[in-house]
């Protein structure tokens, strides 16, 4: 196998190190590296770009990322840390420091403060769904690119609530805690059958549109709001507006993503819209229910039951922390009936965790290796061809950079001299990435590449794979 290296931008002494060195002193490759890579058009006979030296790729795992993921990166020859939990600002930025790919779930927070810290990190991989634990954009400005798993564990957040919709219909939470006491109290006064009832759903994305199918074939009938126009499932229907949503609904259901627009969406007025007697579940993100008012609301009687799995405020990993410390109306909670609290585990089921851990290592190791950012979040989507073993000498420069005015006339003027066999540049707000295969390219002319895309004023990060 033709090898290939990686030369990185940040540390200097990085690339020096790796122009210098023999390019196959620790390079190797696992067999299933072809397939794991799931390329859109497979070549029989594809070089396999890599960095230059697998070992030096740090990687640090946080939040119990499900063993598939680890494995297939640690394959590669990476160096990964794995964590069960996440950690507090002080011992991330430590840790961040050094590695060049982190993958967290949902807790983990990757804001500008401590990303400024991660000098050497190129991508970053969400193990989850969302991705509003992480400054997008200040990593996209720093040509760190941010990839997700988009919908591997929609349908088991889908099938919770669907489970959640009968609990609270049947205040099963309440019955199962009263037997845990030794309390036999069979009744029937405020049970429910969910056939014929109303399912409202705040957002109809893959999360939402799946519990709807789920829904109506258990007899309700979905109505959804959304901003989007989006298409609707068998015979559920798209209402204008949340207030419309709220008065016709016996269920509601939050589904949206964690954003300026969707904080704090259910409050006090939103309570007060809805059906006395009406129930509301909330598997999204904390902030977009107003906890206080819902306490309220559940006092008052206007809401008959409601489930959470999400909150504000959720502690970095496993033990006696849902407290007033965390959140100051836990214990309020804590004591209100017909309340199912589950500690964010809408996602957790073996099946979606193990495909998550695929998903997400197969597309950090394609960016790692091959510079690819499909499926990316917060960089431009560009993909090329992969090479093959015919082309030895090749080399495929990466040029994360500003998106100004000049800047390919000035990219050409460095590469103009040489063969580009393919090149693809494309932009996201204000930054564009750019990769380009050069053919018949000694060390010297690499490095020389090397060093003269980095002297650009446009230069965000420049990596070349061979
Ligand atoms: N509890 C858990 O373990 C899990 C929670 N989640 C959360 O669920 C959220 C939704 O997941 P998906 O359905 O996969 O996302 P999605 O992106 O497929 O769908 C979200 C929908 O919300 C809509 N939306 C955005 N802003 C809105 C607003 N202001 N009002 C009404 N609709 C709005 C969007 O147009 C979109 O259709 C994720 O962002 C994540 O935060 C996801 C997976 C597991
Ligand atoms: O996928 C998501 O967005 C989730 O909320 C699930 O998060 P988790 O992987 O359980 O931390």
């Amino acid at each position: 196998m033709t090898s290939a290296r990686d030369i990185r931008p940040r540390q200097d002494d990085f690339a020096q190190q790796h122009l210098s060195a023999s390019p196959n002193a620790s390079f190797h490759s696992p067999s299933s590296h072809g397939s794991a890579l799931g390329r859109t058009v497979p070549l029989v006979n594809a070089k396999h770009l890599k960095p230059f030296a697998t070992q030096d790729i740090k990687v640090l795992l946080l939040e119990n990322v499900n063993q598939t993921g680890r494995e297939i990166l640690s394959q590669q020859g990476y160096q990964v840390e794995y964590l069960k939990s996440s950690l507090p600002e002080d011992q991330l930025i430590e840790k961040i420091r050094d590695v060049h790919v982190i993958g967290i779930r949902s807790k983990t927070k990757l804001t500008a403060r401590v990303l400024k810290e991660a000098k050497n990190l190129i991508v970053i991989g969400c193990f989850c769904i969302g991705t509003n634990q992480v400054d997008l954009q200040y990593a996209a400005d720093n040509g760190i690119a941010v990839f997700n798993s988009p919908f591997s564990n929609s349908r088991s957040v889908a099938e919770l609530v669907i489970g959640e919709i009968i609990m609270l219909a049947r205040q099963l939470g309440d019955r199962s805690n009263e037997m845990h006491n030794g309390t036999w109290n069979k009744v029937s006064n405020g049970c429910w059958e969910i056939r014929g009832k109303t399912l409202g759903i705040i957002g109809y994305g893959h999360i939402g549109a799946q519990l709807s199918v789920l829904a109506e074939a258990m007899g309700m009938s979905v109505i959804y709001f959304d901003v989007l126009n989006i298409m609707s499932l068998g015979t559920a229907r798209q209402v204008e507006t949340l207030e419309e949503l709220l008065g016709q609904a016996d269920y509601i259901t939050c589904h949206v993503p964690e954003i300026p627009e969707t904080k704090g969406m259910i409050g006090q007025t939103q309570f007060e819209q809805m059906k006395t007697g009406s129930y509301l579940i909330n598997a999204s993100r904390g902030t977009v229910v107003d906890i206080p008012a819902l306490i309220d609301a559940m006092r008052s009687g206007k809401v008959a039951g409601a489930a959470l799995d999400v909150y504000p405020n959720e502690p970095a990993g496993n033990g006696d922390y849902f407290n007033n410390e965390l959140n100051t109306w836990g214990a309020d909670l804590r004591s209100l009936k017909n309340l199912i609290l589950t500690p964010h585990i809408g996602g957790s089921t073996d099946e979606a965790q193990k495909a998550i851990g695929v998903e997400v290592a197969q597309a950090l190791v394609r960016y790692v290796n091959e510079g690819s950012t499909l499926g990316a979040v917060n960089l431009p989507e560009v993909v090329l061809r992969s090479l093959t073993m015919d082309e030895p000498n090749h080399a495929r420069v990466i040029y994360i950079h500003k998106n100004i005015p000049g800047v390919l006339r000035k990219v050409n003027e460095i590469i103009g001299d040489h063969n580009v066999d393919k090149q693809m540049t494309d932009s996201r707000g204000d930054v564009a990435y750019l990769m380009a295969d050069i053919s018949n390219v000694d060390t010297a002319t690499i490095k020389d590449l090397y060093t003269s895309f980095e002297s650009l004023p446009s230069r965000i990060m420049t990596r070349i794979l061979y």
